[in-house]
């Protein structure tokens, strides 16, 4: 049986553009960001993948992202749930601010703590943690129960709030995860086996 898990990152937004911290604000994709969705999705197209039931947060960027990749390969009705447990890490304080200004204001290590410690917060905010700490339960009762009984499952949404499910699916601990990074509008196709370990991951590059 197959056992098939599309994680992607939305495109870029305008306030990734922007270098601004983002977190639970809601900017829109840009041009470029709806390029690499609908890019995303030619490539999955390629692979000849299609879904069973689609997740994503409850953030523009997300959702969009989502609707353009079910667009390319020809789902645009297919079901989707929306829910905050897929939000982007809260980035409290932090929120709006360029993070260029950041680090001239508290430090380049100090920003790269908070942005990618694993259990550091911004001021206000949520660290990997906390992020993880609703991202998992999530994962483990509204998606991975549908993964293991052979529905081919797709989620959109957002940079810190996958590497929280990555860090448990490619076994990554707190001292290697802050190098990891999750390029926008990449799909990672995971197949999964029985006992919920990774099978096979295949990360489909532009
Ligand atoms: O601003 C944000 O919400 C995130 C993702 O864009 O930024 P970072 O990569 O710094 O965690």
């Amino acid at each position: 049986m197959e056992r098939l898990l599309v994680l992607v990152r939305h495109g870029q937004s305008d306030w990734n553009l922007k270098n601004l911290f983002t977190g639970w604000k809601d900017p829109d994709l840009t041009e470029q960001g709806v390029r690499e969705a609908t890019s995303a999705g030619r490539r999955l197209k390629a692979l000849g993948l299609t879904f069973d039931i689609a997740f994503t947060s409850v953030l523009t960027r997300a959702q969009h992202t989502n609707s353009l990749i079910l667009g390319e390969i020809g789902q645009p009705d297919l079901p989707t749930i929306r829910d905050q447990a897929l939000n982007e890490r809260d980035y409290g304080d932090l929120s709006g601010l360029n993070k260029d200004d950041a680090r001239a204001r508290w430090g380049e290590e100090q920003v790269h703590i908070w942005r990618r410690s694993y259990d550091i917060a911004p001021p206000g905010g949520e660290s990997l943690k906390d992020t993880a700490a609703r991202v998992l339960p999530y994962y483990i009762t509204e998606i991975l129960p549908r993964v293991l009984r052979g529905e081919r499952v797709l989620v959109a949404a957002h940079g810190n709030s996958l590497r929280a499910l990555v860090m448990v699916l490619d076994r990554l601990t707190p001292a290697t995860i802050p190098s990891m990074e999750l390029a926008t509008g990449v799909p990672l196709v995971y197949r999964l086996k029985a006992d919920s370990t990774v099978e096979s991951k295949e990360v489909l590059e532009g």
